[in-house]
């Protein structure tokens, strides 16, 4: 194979001398790692036949079995029709020996016609049944095939929307993840696809050969002579083109990157503001030549592959003509046979090239579907266990027994040893500085991860045996990183749960959301995501408003909020907390914040660091004694008091 330049070297040949930025010698572009959906082309490319031959039995099994569960009635009727249509094609060839019979007799030419109208009304009736009924097979397919795509589709999202969170944090299982979702998935629909269009091309195939059989056993061996270079020219073109998608792809998706950054709306106030169009544009063209370049390569070594493969197929079937001249001059094989023995060999020749292409699609399809279903069978052991423990009906109190907790892949714990308890009905802050485990110890809480060792308890029950979806449906979260959903502002605030509109006011009031609403075109029903129409793009704050809005609106006893107010202006933040402080009275909030003014009245404060609580009491027990609360706090008034200073206006907080 031709070494192909990287888009790291290469040149473009149009590159105009002198020119734009980012064309330099020495200017590199970074190599693009390789796209999921191109993962396996190359071991098709170069995949030994015997490789291929040992796996396709596994794989149309698979296949079946899969167009199975999304379809029995058409899976059958596919087949069946396809078997039919194989039936009527060798039936149509025996029955054109009948009219060549009667058309090459002695005799005036009326008497012939007459003499071959019964065999051609049967090829006639012959190729009429056999385009039906692959017509029929046809409608079959396609009624099946995207039902195993959305089959395969729903089994995935089925496990992914509900295997443990820890997974995601799990890169390796991620990627498995991201294979099996994009090319995985898709490989279902392909592979049963290719499984029948290898049923088929098999049936065309064996029609043709027993026909040929029946005709005259000499025949078959001809048949397999001229299908060989077939199959092989079939192969070669198969494999070059699977060849030209592995060079090419890392140039093509580096082209789709710099196009992106080109035209999408994200980027494209930076783009103008840093003038980087010229940069873009230079890189684009360098990357793009290099795909041109390989294209035309690859373009001249399939055109080499072409003409090899019809020259030997050319050849083969002059051998074929020739040995049929020889039958025919000894008298072994009479014209009409012959004649039938032309058609059966273009026939066989047009089957075995579907059949190539089907298996090698087959095969490669084959790849990525076991990426999907190997994805499957590990995802299903990362769904919660059974609950083997109810979670209480009410809420009295929770407790934190000796957690420690570490991410998947990570070495350093997030949390080591943690133990407190959460009266219900008291506002519990936690603080400390980035990193120090306060989000996590809150996802511990909701029950979104499990601790690796120590236990939370609901009123005694521990949460690991407990079904989890019923714990959560019970916290509210209010989310550092919450999720922009792509809906209206209501769906986004009730997200399926339609209460009474008091309830959406109510939460809506404690959040500013109010006011956000009342300046969207369509109000509550206007759709928060630009990739609808009619819709409305929401700031930063506006959006954290929504959120806000989310945890209140939902009627769960715990409610957790991290960092509510970290985009909010100060009169929202000042609503916010004042309506944590009045409204949810009566709810148990985990509250954690930065903005350490915010948690004076509550009722427990916890100090974490490095994953450890170092001190824990109400905002003056914290403040009558040395430690990083008082300090935090004490710099954190200083800069107010400095400010207030600057401008003579009020100090606020007070300091202790
Ligand atoms: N998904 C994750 N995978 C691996 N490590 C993580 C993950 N999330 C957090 N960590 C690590 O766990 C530790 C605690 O993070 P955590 O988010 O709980 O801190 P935090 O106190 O909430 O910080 P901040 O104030 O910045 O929000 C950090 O060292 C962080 O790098």
């Amino acid at each position: 194979m031709d070494e192909m330049p990287s888009a790291d070297t290469a040149r473009d040949d149009d590159e105009e001398p002198g020119g734009v930025p980012g064309e330099g010698e020495d200017d590199v572009l970074p190599t693009v790692a390789t796209l999921h959906w191109y993962d396996h082309a190359e071991a098709a490319a170069t995949a030994r036949f015997t490789a291929v031959a040992r796996r396709l039995p596994a794989l149309i099994g698979q296949a079946l079995r899969l167009a199975w569960r999304a379809g029995p009635a058409d899976t059958i009727t596919t087949i069946a029709l396809n078997l039919l249509s194989g039936v009527f094609t060798a039936l149509g060839l025996l029955a054109t020996t009948g009219v060549l019979d009667a058309l090459l007799a002695a005799g005036p030419t009326p008497d012939r016609i007459r003499a071959a109208l019964p065999s051609l009304l049967l090829v006639g009736g012959a190729a009429v049944l056999r385009s039906m009924l692959s017509a029929a097979a046809g409608w079959a397919q396609a009624r099946l095939t995207p039902r195993v795509q959305q089959r395969a589709e729903m089994e995935l999202y089925e496990v992914t929307s509900r295997i443990d969170l820890a997974s995601y944090d799990d890169s390796e299982f991620y990627e498995a993840l991201m294979r099996a979702e994009g090319p995985g998935a898709s490989a279902a629909e392909q592979v049963v696809s290719a499984t029948i269009d290898i049923v088929t091309g098999m049936t065309s195939f064996a029609a043709a050969a027993i026909a040929i059989t029946t005709l005259h056993p000499v025949l078959l061996p001809l048949l397999l002579v001229t299908a060989l270079p077939e199959a092989w020219a079939a192969i070669r073109v198969a494999r070059s083109r699977y060849l030209m998608m592995v060079e090419t792809v890392g140039p093509r998706y580096h082209s789709v990157i710099l196009g992106d950054l080109l035209s999408n709306r994200r980027y494209a106030a930076d783009l103008r503001s840093y003038t980087l169009q010229d940069l873009l544009l230079a890189q684009y063209r360098r990357v793009a030549g290099v795909y041109r370049d390989a294209q035309l390569r690859l373009a001249r070594r399939n055109t080499a592959t072409r003409l090899a493969g019809d020259a030997g197929s050319g050849l083969a079937g002059g051998l074929v003509y020739l040995a049929l001249g020889l039958l025919l001059a000894a008298a072994w094989l009479p014209l009409a046979v012959a004649g039938t023995a032309v058609l059966a060999i273009r026939t066989s020749r047009a089957a075995l090239s579907q059949l190539i292409h089907a298996v090698n699609d087959c095969y490669e399809q084959g790849l990525y579907l076991t990426d999907y279903t190997t994805f499957l069978a590990t995802a299903r052991a990362h769904l919660p266990p059974p609950a083997t423990a109810e979670v209480p009906d009410g809420l009295t109190s929770i407790t934190v027994e000796n957690v420690s907790f570490t991410y998947p892949g990570s070495d350093e714990p997030a949390l080591r040893d943690v133990s407190l308890t959460l009266p219900a009905g008291q506002i519990m802050a936690l603080v400390g500085e980035n990193g120090s485990g306060k989000s996590t110890l809150a996802k511990l809480l909701a029950h979104l991860y499990t601790p690796g060792s120590g236990r939370i308890r609901w009123d005694g029950v521990d949460l690991a045996g407990t079904d989890a979806q019923a714990v959560r449906s019970r916290v509210a979260v209010i989310a550092q990183d919450h999720a922009h959903w792509p809906m209206t502002a209501r769906a986004n605030v009730v997200l399926g749960d339609e209460g009474d509109p008091g309830r959406l006011d109510r939460a809506a009031v404690s959040a500013g959301t109010d006011e956000v609403v009342a300046e969207l075109p369509h109000g509550w029903d206007t759709m928060l995501d630009r990739r609808f129409k009619d819709s409305h793009e929401l700031s930063g704050g506006q959006w954290q408003r929504i959120a806000v809005s989310r945890g209140f609106y939902r009627d769960a006893p715990l409610i957790i909020c991290d960092e509510p107010s970290s985009n909010l202006d100060a009169r929202a933040e000042h609503t916010l907390f004042e309506a944590i402080r009045r409204h949810m009275r009566g709810r148990t909030v985990v509250l954690i914040t930065h903005r350490l003014a915010n948690i004076r009245d509550a009722d427990m404060i916890h100090v974490l660091e490095h994953g450890r609580i170092t001190a824990s009491g109400t905002h003056d027990e914290l403040m009558a004694r040395e430690g990083a609360y008082r300090e935090l706090y004490l710099l954190q008034a200083a800069a107010y008091a400095n400010a207030a200073g600057d401008t003579g206006g009020p100090v606020r907080p007070s300091l202790a």
